[in-house]
């Protein structure tokens, strides 16, 4: 199928193909909804943060968000796929990205919608985001001049997210972390496990960053849980009583976070039901554990694929 590259002002629902396809594309000045009429799979994303908000698969929601959550632009979104860009968690001090906020401002930030795209498989759509559409504020945290292109494809039952990041200095290289943080809709917490960590070693976040070593076959969730899988391989499952629920898929990424905060949901305000953490898991892949550098006029790419058992 042809690929069609817009401007972001363009109406990409008006260019659609022709009501025969299998794919369509609705957008609004504040979301984008990608859809598969053979399977029913859908997905929502909204240009606030480029945050997938909503992914349908096997006509069931795949992806937990925060009844209060903010989705109009103030605040990052509680749940669905929030981008973590150029630093992970709270900025280490006397680094470039010592002033950004916790996660950084990829996932505040406003993107454009560049395109999309059609295979026999599914769609994608495409978003930007450069230096040049950061806020003043930002831009004086973090300087650098760079464009970022996310593109999220759908299939039947599979989420594909994938990151190009640029820097476009002529001259400067910078660090970043990068994360794909998903929120996975669970049935029951106590029921569920997470596979394909075993042996590595991972930094407790609960316990003030010290650094152990995996040894279960099977993680389960009974308690408070924010562990960083340093150099993980790239396929984790995550089992509902002992069956496939999800697959998660990354590519080009180094490390895998998994986080529950369970009943410190509690202090978590935008967090509602507070009982959600239940229904909820994060299996959050990335380059997280140390900054990666990426050179002046040099790009980097790296993706997940969520796959939906059920
Ligand atoms: O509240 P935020 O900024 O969205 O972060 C949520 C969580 O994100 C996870 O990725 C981190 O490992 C946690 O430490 C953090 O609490």
């Amino acid at each position: 199928m042809p690929v069609e590259r817009k401007k972001p002002t363009l109406d990409l629902t008006a260019s659609a193909t022709p009501d025969t396809s299998n794919a369509s594309i609705e957008q609004s000045s504040e979301q984008v909804t990608i859809s598969l009429a053979s399977s029913g799979a859908k997905a929502t994303i909204l240009l606030h943060g480029a945050t997938i908000i909503s992914w349908t698969a096997h006509g069931r929601e795949q992806l937990w968000l925060s009844t209060s959550s903010a989705l109009d632009g103030s605040k990052a979104v509680r749940g669905g796929i929030p981008l973590v860009f150029p630093v992970f968690g709270p900025p280490p001090p006397e680094t470039p990205v010592a002033s950004l906020p916790q996660h950084g401002f990829a996932r505040t930030s406003k993107w454009s919608l560049l395109g999309r795209a059609e295979d026999d498989a599914g769609i994608t759509v495409d978003f930007g985001l450069g230096s040049e559409s950061l806020s003043q504020d930002v831009r004086e945290k973090w300087g650098y001049d760079f464009n970022l292109m996310y593109s999220v494809k759908l299939t039947d039952d599979t989420l594909e997210t994938k990151l190009v990041v640029q820097n476009v200095e002529t001259d400067k290289n910078f660090d970043f972390n990068v994360l794909f943080h998903t929120y996975l809709r669970i049935p029951n917490v106590d029921n569920v496990s997470v596979h394909g960590l075993k042996d590595l070693t991972y930094r407790d976040k609960t316990l003030g960053n010290s650094t152990h070593s995996e040894t279960g076959d099977t993680i389960k969730i009974n308690g408070q849980t924010d562990r960083v899988y340093i150099d993980a391989p790239d396929e984790v499952v995550v089992q509902d009583d002992g069956k496939p629920i999800f697959t998660v898929t990354k590519v080009g990424l180094k490390d895998v976070v998994v986080w529950n905060p369970y009943d410190a949901a509690e202090q978590i305000g935008d967090w509602e039901p507070k009982e959600g953490y239940k229904n909820m898991i994060c299996i959050e892949a990335g380059s997280v554990a140390a900054f990666q550098t990426l050179e002046a006029g040099f790009a980097w790419e790296g993706g997940v694929v969520h796959k939906a058992h059920l």
